[in-house]
């Protein structure tokens, strides 16, 4: 593979790799036709491209086309804590004092806005999940069975890429639970 033509990546003319920082996805992009997609344009030398995204990619940052192992999944979560969780602290508050009743009617409402899709899983959890993966938008990465608890690893691997869980209980607390890959 030529990786100094100009067009490194086997795009059809015109069509450029950018990286979009907020979903750390690439995109491509048409200047001249100003228009952009997530998937690669028709084609694309799919072997061309994962080098060139191996190349200009660190690998924790590269997005495959969910060609991860097999049986390992991708989820993002919002959790509540409350005064029953595990460890009933989190980066938003020192001690978590909230019943798991309030936890309930707090992660209800949270659920509820989601499935209206007034805001997104991944941005609310960013400022209201008690995980520490609140700062990657809930992102927990790939998991597979056995990485995670029981009621949680049930809900997730239940769900279809795409889809958002009901409300989960486990010991760390109440969760929202969205598959991505
Ligand atoms: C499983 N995991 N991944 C991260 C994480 C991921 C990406 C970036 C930073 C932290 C944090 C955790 C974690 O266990 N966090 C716990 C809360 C928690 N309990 C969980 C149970 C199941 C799945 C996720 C869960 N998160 C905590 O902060 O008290």
């Amino acid at each position: 593979v030529n990786m100094t033509d100009s067009n490194a990546t086997g795009l059809p003319p015109g069509w450029e790799v950018r990286h979009s920082q907020s979903k750390n996805l690439p995109y491509y992009f048409n200047p001249t036709e100003k228009n952009s997609r997530w998937e690669p344009p028709s084609g694309t030398d799919i072997e061309k491209l994962k080098l060139y995204m191996a190349r200009y990619h660190s690998t924790s940052g590269l997005v495959t086309d969910g060609a991860q192992a097999p049986g390992k999944i991708r989820a993002l979560h919002l959790l509540v804590k409350h005064n029953q969780s595990r460890r009933p602290s989190s980066w938003r508050e020192a001690e978590i004092t909230r019943t798991k009743d309030e936890a309930m009617s707090i992660i209800q409402g949270y659920e509820d806005r989601i499935k209206r899709g007034e805001v997104s899983l991944g941005e609310l959890a960013l400022t209201e999940s008690d995980c520490s993966s609140a700062r990657k938008r809930g992102d927990l990465g790939y998991f597979a069975r056995g990485d995670m608890q029981k009621e949680f690893e049930d809900a997730a691997f239940a769900l279809k890429p795409g889809q958002i869980s009901g409300v989960v209980d486990t010991a760390s607390g109440l969760h929202l639970i969205e598959r991505i890959e």
